[in-house]
C-alpha cells in the first residue's frame, strides 16, 4: 500500500508492506551515500538487512531509551555524521522507533542546515504515529521534545514484519498512540481494539492514514494538528516526572488520556482497552509537581494550555484550560471504579 502526504513543496510517500525491508531499492536509491542511524535495541538482523542492500552506508548506533534523546547523544551522532563527510546530496536513514526517528531526524534537520532523511520505523509507536509528520526533536532540561524542528522525511517505509522482534510491552505501548488516533478521529479504529485477536496491520494502516490527513491540513501545528496531542499534556508530564521509573511513552499517553475523557462510560471503555493492553495505572503523583511540567507544554499560551478533550469516541475538541484547571483535574483520580 502506498499513501502520499501531500504538502506544499515536500510531499512524500508512505509505503506500508510486509517484507518491504527485503527490497529497499524499490523505495530509495541504493547507490546514494547514506548514514543509517539506529539504536542498540534494534535487532542486528534489520540493520544488516538494510545495510547489505545499500552500496555506501555507514551505521551509527546509540544506546536505546528515551534518556538518549539528549543533547549528548545528538552531539555524538552529529560528530559521527560530520566525520562521515556527508554532503548535501547524501541522506540520513532513521531505522528504529520514535527516539531514533526524532533524534536522527533532528540531526538531518540541522546538519548543513538540513539534508534528506528517510524514516524506516521498526516499532508500533513509530509505525502508527511518529514516523509521519516531520516532528523531530530532543529532550532537554527534563522537558520532552523541547528542542526540535519540523523536518519532513523524503519517504517513510513501514514493514510490519519488523514488529516480530518487539516485546509485548513495546507493542502495547505503541498501540496506545493508535487508540488515541481512534478516540480523536475514528470510532471504527477504537472498535478494532475491542476485537480478538488484534488486527495489527489494519490498525497500523488506518492510524497512519489518519495521521497523514491531519499533517496535510496543518503541517506546522497552527491549529487542528494539536489534537494529536490528546493524552500528551499530562502524559508528557508523567514521562518527565517519572523518567527514572522508565515508563514507555505510549504508557504515559494512555495514563494521560483518561484525564480528558469526561464521560464516565467512555472512560470505563478506554480503561478496559488499556487494561487489556496491560498499560500500567497512573502512579501516585503530586498534582502540583505535574502541573509544573504541564506549564512547559508547547501547547501552552500564557496562563493556559490547549487541552484536547474527547466527549464521544471519534470526535474531539480543543479547550483552553488554565493551569489551575489542570491542577484541579489532576486532584481527582481518572479511574472509574
Ligand atoms: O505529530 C504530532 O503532531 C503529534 O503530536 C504526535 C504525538 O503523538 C507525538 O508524541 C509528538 O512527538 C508529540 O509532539 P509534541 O509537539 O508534544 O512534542
Amino acid at each position: 500500500m502506498k499513501l502520499t502526504v501531500k504538502l506544499q513543496d515536500h510531499s512524500y510517500p508512505i509505503f506500508i508492506e510486509r517484507h518491504a525491508l527485503e527490497h529497499v531499492a524499490d523505495f530509495l536509491d541504493p547507490h546514494r551515500k547514506y548514514v543509517i542511524v539506529t539504536d542498540d535495541g534494534v535487532p542486528a538482523r534489520w540493520v544488516d538487512l538494510l545495510q547489505s542492500q545499500l552500496s555506501d552506508a555507514r551505521v551509527i548506533t546509540f544506546p536505546c531509551g528515551e534518556a538518549n534523546k539528549s543533547l549528548a547523544t545528538y552531539e555524538s551522532v552529529m560528530e559521527q555524521v560530520i566525520s562521515s563527510h556527508l554532503t548535501r546530496k547524501d541522506a540520513i536513514i532513521a531505522l528504529g522507533g520514535g527516539v531514533v526517528g526524532d533524534l536522527a531526524g533532528f540531526v538531518a534537520a540541522t546538519y548543513m542546515r538540513g539534508i534528506d532523511f528517510y524514516n524506516i520505523p521498526t516499532t508500533v509507536l513509530s509505525q502508527v504515529d511518529s514516523s509521519v509528520g516531520g516532528k523531530v526533536a530532543i529532550d532537554m532540561a527534563g522537558y520532552k521534545n523541547i528542542v526540535g524542528a519540523f523536518h519532513q522525511p523524503k519517504a517513510v517505509l513501514i514493514d510490519p514484519e519488523t514488529l516480530s522482534t518487539l516485546d509485548q510491552r513495546q507493542v502495547s505501548s505503541g498501540l496506545v498512540e493508535a487508540l488515541k488516533m481512534g478516540l480523536i478521529l475514528d470510532e471504527r479504529l477504537v472498535e478494532l481494539f475491542e476485537q480478538e485477536p488484534l488486527d495489527l496491520d489494519t490498525i497500523i494502516a488506518r492510524s497512519i492514514d489518519l495521521k497523514r490527513a491531519i499533517v496535510e491540513n496543518d503541517e506546522k501545528e497552527n491549529g487542528q494538528r494539536a489534537i494529536l496531542n490528546f493524552g500528551h499534556t499530562i502524559g508528557h508530564a508523567i514521562e518527565s516526572a517519572y523518567h527514572d521509573v522508565p515508563y514507555y511513552h505510549g504508557e504515559c499517553v494512555g495514563m494521560g488520556m483518561l484525564f480528558f475523557l469526561p464521560d464516565p462510560t467512555l472512560r470505563a471503555r478506554v480503561q478496559r482497552i488499556l487494561e487489556r493492553l496491560r498499560i500500567p495505572a497512573t502512579p501516585a503523583y503530586d498534582p502540583k509537581a505535574l502541573r509544573a511540567f504541564v506549564e512547559h507544554d508547547k501547547k501552552g499560551q500564557g496562563d493556559s494550555v490547549r487541552a484536547i478533550v474527547v466527549d464521544h469516541a471519534g470526535t474531539c475538541r480543543i479547550e483552553p484550560m488554565t493551569y489551575d484547571q489542570i491542577e484541579t483535574i489532576l486532584e481527582r483520580s481518572p479511574y472509574e471504579k
